[in-house]
C-alpha cells in the first residue's frame, strides 16, 4: 500500500486541513499520516483561533513518521510560522523526501490569514524549492509573484516568474477567477491548461487542500506530473459537484464521490 504523509493544520469542521488530506488520502485507497502544525478552531464561516505547534514538537513528528513509515509523496499545507517552516524544511532534507507537493497556505476561503509575513519569506526561501510542485492560487500567487492576476496570460506570466524563482514546477489555480476553472501548470517548457466547467455550488472549503493532497496520491502511485494534475481535478471536480451542503458558510467537498 502507497503511503501519503500531510504536514498541515487541523481544521476541527473536518472541511479543509488535515481532515481534507486525510479524507482524499483514504479514498484513494492510500495510508495517511499526518504531522499537526496547529490547531485552529474554525468552520465553515470562519477561522476563529489559531494554535500553533512548538517547532521542536513539529520536529519530533516527523521524526516518528520517517524513522518507521517511510511515506511516498509528502503533501504540505498551512504551516503557519518561520520556525516551524525551517524544521520542517531541515527534516525534508534530512530524510531525503520525495514527491513533496507544497499548498502555500496563506488565507483561508473565508477570508483569515493563515501565515504570518514574516513566515512568507521563510516559505519563499526554504520550503517551495523543495516542492515537486507548489500549488498557489491566485491570491497567493499574487503574493509570490508581486503582481495582479486578473486573466489567464497573467496566470501564465506569474507561473513562470514564481517558477523561476523556486526552481520547481507551479501550478497556478484558478478557482478564484471569473469563468471556467482553469489552472495552469508550468513545468518549465510550455504550460499546459486544466480546464474544469466552473460548478455552481458555493461550498468549497477545502478545494485547494484536496487538490494537493490528491496530486501528492498521485505521484505516490507513480504517474508523472501532468497526469497526477489532470487526475487531481478530477477528483476535486466530482467531489465539488456531488453538492454537499453543509453548515452556514461555505461548507467541505464529498469526498466520497471523488472518486
Ligand atoms: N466553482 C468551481 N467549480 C469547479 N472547480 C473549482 C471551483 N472553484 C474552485 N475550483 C477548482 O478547485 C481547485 C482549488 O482552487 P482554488 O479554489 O483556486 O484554491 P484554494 O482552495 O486554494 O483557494 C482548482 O482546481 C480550481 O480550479
Ligand atoms: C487548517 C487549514 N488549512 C488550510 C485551509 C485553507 O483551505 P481553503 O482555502 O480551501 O479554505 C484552512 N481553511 N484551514
Amino acid at each position: 500500500m502507497k503511503k501519503v504523509l500531510t504536514i498541515a493544520g487541523s481544521d476541527c469542521s473536518g472541511g479543509a486541513g488535515i481532515q481534507a488530506d486525510i479524507k482524499t488520502i483514504t479514498v484513494h485507497g492510500m495510508y495517511a499520516m499526518s504531522v499537526i502544525t496547529a490547531l485552529t478552531a474554525q468552520n465553515t464561516t470562519g477561522v476563529y483561533g489559531i494554535f500553533e505547534a512548538a517547532p521542536e514538537f513539529v520536529g519530533q513528528q516527523m521524526d516518528c513518521v520517517f524513522s518507521d513509515i517511510r511515506p511516498d509523496a509528502v503533501k504540505i499545507g498551512m504551516v503557519s510560522n518561520a520556525d516551524i517552516i525551517r524544521v520542517i524544511a531541515r527534516k525534508l532534507r534530512e530524510y531525503a523526501a520525495e514527491n513533496i507537493v507544497v499548498d502555500p497556505v496563506m488565507v483561508s476561503t473565508s477570508g483569515s490569514a493563515l501565515l504570518s509575513p514574516a513566515a512568507q519569506e521563510a516559505l519563499v526561501e526554504e520550503l517551495l524549492p523543495m516542492g515537486r510542485v507548489i500549488t498557489p492560487n491566485i491570491p497567493e500567487a499574487e503574493a509570490l509573484c508581486g503582481k495582479k492576476i486578473e486573466n489567464r496570460r497573467d496566470m501564465r506570466r506569474a507561473a513562470e516568474s514564481i517558477g523561476e524563482k523556486t526552481g520547481g514546477a507551479v501550478l497556478i489555480k484558478g478557482g478564484h477567477l471569473e469563468g471556467e476553472a482553469c489552472d495552469l501548470l508550468w513545468d518549465g517548457g510550455e504550460p499546459c491548461w486544466f480546464i474544469a466547467p466552473r460548478i455552481e455550488n458555493p461550498n468549497t472549503h477545502g478545494t485547494g487542500c484536496t487538490l494537493s493532497s490528491a496530486i501528492a496520491c498521485a505521484l505516490a502511485a507513480g504517474y508523472p506530473l501532468g497526469e497526477a494534475v489532470k487526475r487531481a481535478k478530477a477528483y476535486l471536480t466530482k467531489a465539488l459537484k456531488a453538492g454537499l451542503d453543509l453548515g452556514k458558510g461555505s461548507g467541505p467537498l464529498n469526498h466520497m464521490a471523488g472518486v
